[in-house]
């Protein structure tokens, strides 16, 4: 496994600039996801490292060795695509077998077998190993395209939203058993995805990307708890971050014109009267859905108390974040 590093990577399509000025270190066996909404430029990133694109301007680094000019088999990378990319007519077994039988890596027939099975066993498909690839549901296709990459021991593996098109319950499943690899590997892995809760529990570093731009880097609980911009406090928290005016509280600090809100940021029991329009029973926990002088305002019930629809709570702000006009992160207290 090796560390990554990205140097002022640019990449455009005639017009559009898909990827400006990207700098970014990827620590040896670190869980890298980019978050950002769609053409924001995670897949182009993925492409970028992986040498299916080449840059426009800037420099890779794998290992410390500089890719320029290397092909994708050079640069010893493993990528799982949201699509899964089978090869139709070999079997389970022959797909996930058929990177460790290039004749470059001279594996032994035995540790193949004993690679394909482990995997196979991990992603849930060792009863379709004898199956062709093209008997096999959306779902199970997937899982062989991510056993493909991790029968291989690559210098880094790129995944774009490997498990978007999985069922709930083995996409919960499969996140953590890719965790669990990746940290027994000591894997350095960068993935794409638009799930949150992917993001959060997986991800040891954080990139979020802003029209090709890395606005912020760092860990899951550093981009969640000291955003430096309004645009990356709502890419993570669930429910989204509230945005209202700054002086609906009364007065604002100078030059503060937003607030941010999550729920650990709205106290209960005083401050400004807010309408209860929804009570949404989630399970695990109970989203209230409020109206606070004209801005919906989503926060979580306190556990044992009942609030009837109609009703009003008393909200007030809780160390918020703080935003100027222009939606940067103004300190509290600076
Ligand atoms: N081969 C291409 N030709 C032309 N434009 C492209 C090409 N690949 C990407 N783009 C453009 O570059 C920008 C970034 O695209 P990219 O696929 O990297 O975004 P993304 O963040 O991965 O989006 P998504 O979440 O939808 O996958 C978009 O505006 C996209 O339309």
């Amino acid at each position: 496994m090796a560390e990554v590093v990205l140097n002022d990577v640019t990449k455009s399509f005639g017009e559009t600039v898909a990827v400006e000025g990207i700098s970014m270190t990827i620590p040896d066996g670190a869980f890298v996801v980019l978050l950002g909404p769609t053409g924001a430029g995670k897949t182009t990133t993925l492409r970028l490292i992986s040498g299916l694109e080449q840059l426009d301007r800037g420099e890779i680094f794998v290992g410390g060795r500089n890719v320029a000019g290397e092909s994708p088999a050079q640069r010893d990378v493993a990528m799982v695509f949201q699509q899964y990319s089978l090869y139709p007519h070999l079997s389970v077994r022959d797909n996930l077998a058929f990177p460790l039988k290039s004749p470059i890596l001279k594996t032994p027939a035995d540790e193949i077998t004993r690679k394909v099975r482990e995997v196979a066993e991990v992603l849930q498909i060792s009863h379709k190993l004898d199956n062709k690839a093209t008997a096999l549901s959306g779902g199970e296709m997937q899982r062989v395209s991510i056993g493909r990459a991790l029968v291989r021991d690559p210098a880094i593996y790129l995944m774009d939203e490997p498990l978007s098109s999985l069922d709930a319950k083995l996409r919960t499943d499969l996140r953590v058993e890719l965790k669990r690899i990746q940290a027994d590997l000591g894997a350095t892995l960068l993935y794409v995805t638009h799930d949150q809760i992917e993001a959060m529990t997986m991800a040891t570093h954080v990139g979020v990307l802003d029209e090709g731009k890395l606005v912020q880097f760092g860990t899951p609980r550093e981009i969640y708890e000291t955003p430096n911009s309004l645009y990356v406090a709502t890419r993570l928290g669930l429910p989204r971050i509230n945005i209202v005016p700054a002086s609906i509280f009364g007065n604002a600090p100078a030059g503060v014109t937003q607030m941010g809100l999550r729920p650990e940021h709205i106290a209960q029991g005083e401050g400004q009267e807010a309408q209860v329009k929804r009570v949404e029973h989630l399970g695990d926990q109970t989203r209230l859905h409020l109206d606070l002088q004209g801005h919906a305002i989503t926060t979580l019930a306190i556990p044992g108390q009942q609030y009837a629809q109609g009703s009003t709570v008393k909200i007030s702000p809780k160390n918020p974040l703080c935003f100027d006009a222009h939606g940067a992160r103004i300190l509290q207290g600076a």
